[in-house]
């Protein structure tokens, strides 16, 4: 399903953290938001879920205005995986994924064999099988977080929003979680939006990347167009250049130094 931000602004009281922020993203593609802390990019991905509402602008979901659309419709729609999951709670990994249900049944209706499946397909996808009867709180940072994966994929979402999904993850995990989230997307056609730091993950897996700055887009498109040492220089402050990497036939970064001297 396609997603389009038109002109947003947004503010926090009276600090303006988003300006004139618009893109369009065609169902099936992977966008990554990248940008330094503060930027605007939690914010960004807040609005989109209708968890904020901009000052002015609109969002569209598919060809719908979210103001127009429930919160119920919106779940329907699109899956979230929030940023540092701290969820300790007594709930275990099974009752968390099958929590990505809820929006699909109606009120008092429980699960149905269907739910179950889909529950179990989502929980395989991302590893956590084994981890059904544990409860939330007694897993690692990581594997708390491809529970939360699979609790947004048991939603069947067109659209999943990504906040740093492999902030907890060791490298293996990352790899692994990025390959899935893009087999999926290719697989079935999902449109995916990440918040990421990482510029070589981001290089690699995304179609298109937007780089922010105090609210503002600095700079969009595939990686190639889009994360130049030119924009990186600007955006982050380091020395870097994007490459093709041939052993793996995907974009890579190499960071040379940072350019702060206050660091
Ligand atoms: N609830 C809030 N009230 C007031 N200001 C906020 C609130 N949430 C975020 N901000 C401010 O809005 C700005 C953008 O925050 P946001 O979380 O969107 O940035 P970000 O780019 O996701 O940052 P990070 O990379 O650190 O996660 C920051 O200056 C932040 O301090």
């Amino acid at each position: 399903m396609k997603l389009s931000v038109q002109g947003i602004a947004f503010e926090y009281g009276s600090s303006q953290v988003l300006s004139d922020v618009s893109m369009d993203i065609s169902e099936g593609e992977i966008v990554g938001i990248l940008g330094p802390n503060g930027s605007g990019k939690t914010t960004l991905l807040r609005c989109i879920n209708k968890a904020l509402s901009p000052k002015s602008g609109s969002i569209l979901i598919g060809d719908k205005d979210v103001n127009e659309m429930s919160r119920k419709e919106i779940a329907l729609k699109v899956g979230v995986v929030p940023q540092s999951v701290n969820m300790g709670s007594q709930f275990s990994a099974l009752d968390i994924v099958m929590m990505g249900r809820i929006p699909a049944l109606e009120r008092f209706e429980s699960e149905s064999d269907s739910d179950i499946n889909i529950v179990k397909h989502a929980m395989e996808m991302t590893n956590v099988t084994h981890l059904a009867k544990r409860s939330m709180d007694s897993l690692s940072g990581g594997e708390r977080q491809r529970v939360i994966i699979a609790r947004a994929l048991a939603q069947m979402p067109k659209i999943l929003l990504l906040d740093e999904p492999t902030l907890h993850l060791d490298v293996n995990h990352q790899l692994e979680i990025l390959e899935m989230i893009y087999s999926l997307s290719r697989s079935e056609n999902l449109t995916v939006v990440m918040v990421t730091h990482d510029l070589s993950l981001a290089a690699r897996y995304c179609d298109k990347l937007i780089l922010m700055k105090k609210g503002k887009i600095q700079s969009s498109g595939p990686p190639e167009i889009s994360l130049t040492s030119k924009s990186m220089r600007d955006v982050f402050s380091i020395e870097a250049e994007l490459y093709f990497d041939e052993r793996i036939q995907k974009y890579n970064v190499s960071m040379m130094s940072s350019l702060k001297e206050d660091i």
